[in-house]
């Protein structure tokens, strides 16, 4: 089964060889746990290992390998961050996609060697959406042939970027770009931020930390602000844009190119997303097979709490969702890889589909990932409220994707205008035009779903299904769309009118295509126990997702009331089906304790002990008697006692 969410064996047993060669290894582990440590430790443990990983990573990894040195990080130094994140996520991503031969020799080479440390740094205080009233403005000086950085406002600061507070030297900087007075939108610079011996911000350089987090706080968030800050016009990336020594813009060959290392994270973070997804229901399924509470038979013992269908309603159609995810996530790896090459050769024809289903499924898995974290939390009672379960943690990274790389409301209006413009298609009569993601919109639909109408409905009925509804809701979106244009409202106000709608279309496509995902992998699978076991779940999964989305088949009778009851009926089915693997679906992720970092999600089931050690380990422990007692504590009953004499 590893073999299946990993993409192939070979990775697998890379991921278990590279823990297994951690476990030998002290020096890579935690040195106390991470919740009894400040942020400034937690800062200095986590640059502690990341010089240990330069230093030995040839050992345990083939350093050319992404997912190698992904896994090894996740080991090593989890998922709160670390000073080098920025770096390996945006500042190389960029450069390996805008930086000209000549730039990457100059800094990619040089990045890669981590000689130098970079993040990306493009929201700002006043704006992180609207990119294109982005405010830090780079206005080019044909005398000097320089760019001049500037924040002309305290809303220009550059605001959040990761590790740009006080760990990159360098940045790639988002700034709209001025030349001979006219604005040519938000572009990409390489810029030098902090003396390379010193480390002490160059001048002109405003820059230091936005404070803590609700999480990912090992991480150092900053702002940045440029006072009249000069760098050569060559600092501009120039793989597609160019500006000439005398001014002259040479236009990219799509306008939206200069926007591709988020597409890079958008199209990684699904799987990372999937795998936090995973950490939480590992440690709230191992934790609801040992914890026992109560009585289904009160002749018998009490039972472990994941015998209850509400324990098993609570987990597993999300254990569903992470395996769902992660081959959905594999297949925007693929088709991301594809279009970076692609562009290479000067094709940008996939752009707009990457760019399209990226965001719906960045928006619709970031936003099911942090409900079934907070569902795996409250699954585990009392203790998933302990740092001791670490799922707190957990939960205020993942969350944080809802956010990061694209508001998520904002992000599904970007799929709604792909979708709009293919109703439009459909509109025309000219469906045949309509790319594969969409090419369902201009099918018919059959009049009602054939779920249950046939002895054993197949995953075709259930595609079906999904198919109708999502190209209901987006025909209809539109439609309210054009109808409002054609009263007379502007584009702009008609859209505002109906973003409701085109969003509920594009969270009904995204969830179409993640079904079909899941499909397609459960069709590959050649290992028939596995294939018993992944269909199990598959039928888990569509169940519960149809029923989650069946008001809009039953409003127009697609779907019949005795349909709906057949399918709560197959989801309770399969809900116990799935219990008795549902502890080896989630082993099946291969977390190592170190990697998940949770007291509660030990692989010895030894819950109790273990809490027990970790409280007692607590720094309040130390001592007896806390300074905070002796201080006010002490004196203040002492006086209560007194005026009582
Ligand atoms: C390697 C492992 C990684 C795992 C990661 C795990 C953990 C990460 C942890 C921590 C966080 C790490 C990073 C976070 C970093 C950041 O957050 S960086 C900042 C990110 N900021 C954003 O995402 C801003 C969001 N805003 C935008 O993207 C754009 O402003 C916009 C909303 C897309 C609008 O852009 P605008 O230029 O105004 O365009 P407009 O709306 O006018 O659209 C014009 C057409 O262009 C199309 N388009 C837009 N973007 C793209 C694109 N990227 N590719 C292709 N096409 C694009 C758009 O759809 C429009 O097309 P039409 O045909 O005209 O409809
Ligand atoms: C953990 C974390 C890490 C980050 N790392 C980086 C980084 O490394 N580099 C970097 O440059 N940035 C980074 N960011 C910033 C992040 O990318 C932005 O915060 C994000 O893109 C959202 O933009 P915003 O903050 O301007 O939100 P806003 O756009 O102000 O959103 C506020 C509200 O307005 C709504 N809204 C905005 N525009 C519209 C619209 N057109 N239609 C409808 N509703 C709208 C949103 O839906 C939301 O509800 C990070 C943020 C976080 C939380």
């Amino acid at each position: 089964m590893a073999a299946q969410i990993y993409s192939g064996e070979k990775y697998a047993s890379r991921r278990r060889e590279i823990s297994a060669n951690l476990a030998k290894r002290p020096e890579f582990h935690d040195s106390k746990p991470l919740p009894f440590m400040t942020r400034e430790e937690k800062i200095l443990e986590s640059s502690r290992k990341l010089t240990l990983i330069s230093k030995h990573m040839n050992e345990i990894i083939d350093p050319s390998d992404k997912r190698e040195l992904y896994h090894l990080n996740c080991e090593v130094l989890g998922i709160e961050g670390n000073p080098m994140a920025l770096h390996g996520d945006m500042f190389i991503p960029a450069l390996t996609a805008q930086a000209s031969d000549e730039q990457q020799e100059k800094w990619l080479s040089r990045a890669l060697r981590r000689e130098i440390i970079g993040t990306y740094a493009q929201t700002e205080l006043g704006h992180g959406t609207n990119l294109r009233k982005l405010e830090t403005i780079a206005t080019y000086d044909v005398d000097t042939q320089e760019f001049v950085l500037h924040t002309p406002q305290i809303t220009a600061l550059k605001w959040w970027p990761g590790n740009l507070g006080k760990s990159s030297n360098y940045a790639v900087v988002v700034a709209l770009m001025i030349i001979k007075g006219k604005n040519y939108g938000p572009q990409t610079f390489m810029v030098p931020l902090r003396d390379e011996k010193t480390h002490q911000p160059l001048k002109g350089i405003t820059i230091g930390d936005i404070g803590p987090k609700l999480a990912y706080n090992i991480v150092d968030n900053g702002f940045l602000g440029f006072d009249h800050y000069r760098i050569p016009r060559t600092n501009l990336l120039m793989r597609h844009t160019r500006v000439e020594p005398d001014g002259t813009f040479v236009k990219p060959p799509h306008a939206k190119i200069n926007y591709s290392a988020m597409v890079h994270v958008r199209s990684y973070m699904i799987t990372g997303q999937a795998i936090m997804l995973a950490y939480a229901l590992t440690i709230a399924t191992r934790y609801s097979s040992v914890r026992r509470q109560g009585q289904i038979d009160t002749t018998q013992p009490e039972v472990k709490v994941l015998e209850y269908q509400t324990q098993q309603h609570r987990l597993f159609p999300s254990i569903a969702r992470a395996y769902a995810f992660v081959f959905a996530g594999a297949e925007t790896v693929r088709l991301y890889e594809r279009v970076l090459q692609e562009v290479e050769t000067g094709n940008v024809s996939l752009m707009a589909d990457l760019h399209a289903l990226t965001s719906g499924l960045k928006s619709v898995v970031t936003h099911q990932t942090a409900q079934g974290i907070e569902q795996a939390r409250m699954a585990c009672g009392g203790h998933g409220y302990s740092q001791a379960s670490y799922i707190s943690e957990i939960f205020g990274v993942a969350v944080g994707g809802c956010t990061y790389e694209g508001e998520n409301l904002v992000m599904l209006q970007q799929l709604a205008r792909y979708l709009v413009k293919s109703a439009g298609l459909v509109q025309a009569g000219q469906s045949s035009k309509l790319g594969p993601l969409v090419a369902y919109l201009g099918a018919k639909s059959d009049s009602t779903s054939l779920i249950d109408r046939t002895p054993t409905p197949g995953f075709a009925e259930y595609v079906k299904t999904f198919q109708h509804i999502a190209r209901k809701q987006t025909l209809k979106a539109a439609q309210k769309l054009f109808g409002f244009m054609e009263k007379g409202d502007t584009r702009e106000v008609a859209w505002n009118k109906s973003t409701v709608e085109l969003n509920r279309a594009s969270r009904l496509h995204t969830r179409l295509y993640i079904v079909e995902a899941f499909v397609r992998r459960v069709e590959e699978v050649a290992d028939p126990r596995l294939k018993e076991v992944l269909t199990d779940l598959l039928r888990l999964h569509v169940n519960y997702e149809l029923l989650d989305v069946a008001a809009y088949a039953l409003e127009d009778g697609f779907l019949s009331s005795s349909q709906l009851d057949y399918i709560r009926e197959q989801l309770y089915f399969y809900l116990a089906k799935i219990r008795p693997n549902a502890v080896s679906l989630v082993d099946s992720w291969e977390f190592s304790d170190r990697e998940l970092r949770s007291v509660l999600g030990r692989r010895d089931g030894n819950v109790y002990e273990n809490l027990f050690a970790w409280a007692k380990a607590s720094p309040l422990n130390k001592t007896d008697v806390l300074p905070s007692v002796d201080k006010y504590l002490k004196p203040l009953m002492e006086s209560a006692r007194a005026s009582k004499l």
